[in-house]
């Protein structure tokens, strides 16, 4: 059988930012995205021989990163979109070069970004023509936290929620990971699978919040992973209402205290502070209290905030200047707790990008 999917010769690039989920008190509800990015090159040669896609890849988890297309989670999700729509199988010789400068586990979003590059894979190569909502309806099927996977898509500082949806649809959107992602037989064909769970529509919804352009993004990086699963299973079920309405007062000043020039280092800082995750995760994560409590606007002029990037081990400070110094003190600060860093000053970007090559 043949598919609607695009024969080549065609080329082109898919290029997803990093993000930072939280910014401090909008814990699965606010994201921020980086000036790292993963690159996809895509190239899918004229009618062949059905083969696997031919992955390659460099960069950031390149010695951990699966190369077989039904087992990479940014193919495995272009496939799921694909299955979405009909379509059983990747398109013969496709070939597919990931470059990836966004560390794995570290808080900066690589799995959202390897989600949305798999969206949009799956969009180019099925010529789907999906609009940026249902792309997220996508993305959000397999990271069912909105924060990462909107910042990614759509670019910039960017708060999000998702539709109380009815029974059916609550239903349709809970289904297992494992059968939006399902294990793929190694003889993976067109005879199996083919009824995936289709996300509902408009499950998630989203705006843009301003962002001062004198503010850049200081990403303090341990050396070492901390998934996204295990920090989230230290949280807790319930909050208290106190420290409820803690993070929501912040929350609220902070959307519109990162967007004024100039920007207000003493509302930030207090705007920045977090009862909801932090707390919780600082086991997890030696010398996370002494950093975000000790590195402040006045011992640091140029600091506005610090907090925890998305589920961490990442400390995001946002800043206009004095970035050697903050940076150089969290060091000191996490290498008495015999944790290594490394430490980048990012820029906040537009969201992701498909272009033809010429
Ligand atoms: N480019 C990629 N290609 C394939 N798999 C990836 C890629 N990037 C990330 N992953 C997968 O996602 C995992 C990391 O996801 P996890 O949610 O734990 O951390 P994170 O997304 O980096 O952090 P956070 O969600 O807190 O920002 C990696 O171990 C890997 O399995
Ligand atoms: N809001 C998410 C972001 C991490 O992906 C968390 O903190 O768990």
């Amino acid at each position: 059988m043949s598919h609607p999917t695009l024969n080549g010769p065609r080329s082109f690039t898919i290029r997803v930012p990093a993000t930072s989920a939280n910014i401090g008190p909008g814990f699965d509800v606010v994201g921020l995205s980086l000036s790292l990015h993963l690159t996809l090159t895509i190239k899918l040669a004229p009618s062949a021989a059905p083969a696997p896609p031919a992955i390659t890849y460099s960069g950031e988890g390149a010695d951990e990163v699966p190369l077989d297309a039904y087992k990479n989670l940014t193919t495995r999700v272009a496939l799921y979109v694909l299955r979405c729509h009909g379509i059983a199988k990747f398109p013969s010789a496709l070939t597919l070069h990931c470059a990836n400068e966004i560390p794995f586990g570290r808080g900066l979003g690589s799995s959202g970004a390897a989600v949305v590059a798999g969206v949009l894979l799956g969009n180019e190569l099925g010529q789907l023509h999906l609009s940026r909502e249902r792309m997220l309806d996508f993305a959000l099927m397999v990271e069912r936290h909105p924060d990462n996977v909107t910042a990614a898509l759509v670019g910039g500082f960017v708060g999000s929620y998702l539709r109380e949806l009815d029974a059916a649809a609550t239903e349709a959107a809970s289904v297992p990971l494992s059968e939006v992602l399902p294990e793929y037989p190694p003889d993976a064909g067109e005879d199996w699978g083919m009824n995936p769970p289709q996300p509902p529509l408009g499950i998630g919804h989203f705006v843009r919040f301003g962002w001062a352009d004198t503010i850049k993004a200081l990403a303090i990086i341990p050396r070492f992973e901390l998934s996204t699963a295990t920090a989230r299973s230290v949280l807790p079920d319930q909050y208290s209402r106190k420290d409820l309405v803690f993070n929501m007062q912040r929350l609220a000043v902070l959307t519109t205290a990162l967007a004024q020039s100039p920007p207000d280092p003493e509302l930030i800082y207090e705007a920045m502070k977090d009862r909801v995750h932090q707390p919780y995760r600082k086991a997890l994560i030696p010398g996370l209290p002494e950093v975000t409590n000790n590195i402040t606007p006045s011992t640091h002029p140029g600091l506005l905030g610090i907090c925890l990037s998305g589920a961490g081990p990442t400390i995001l400070a946002l800043a206009t200047g004095d970035f050697d110094g903050i940076a150089e003190d969290a060091r000191a600060i996490f290498k008495n707790h015999g944790i290594e860093v490394d430490w980048k000053v990012l820029e906040v970007v537009g969201g992701c990008e498909v272009q033809e090559d010429s």
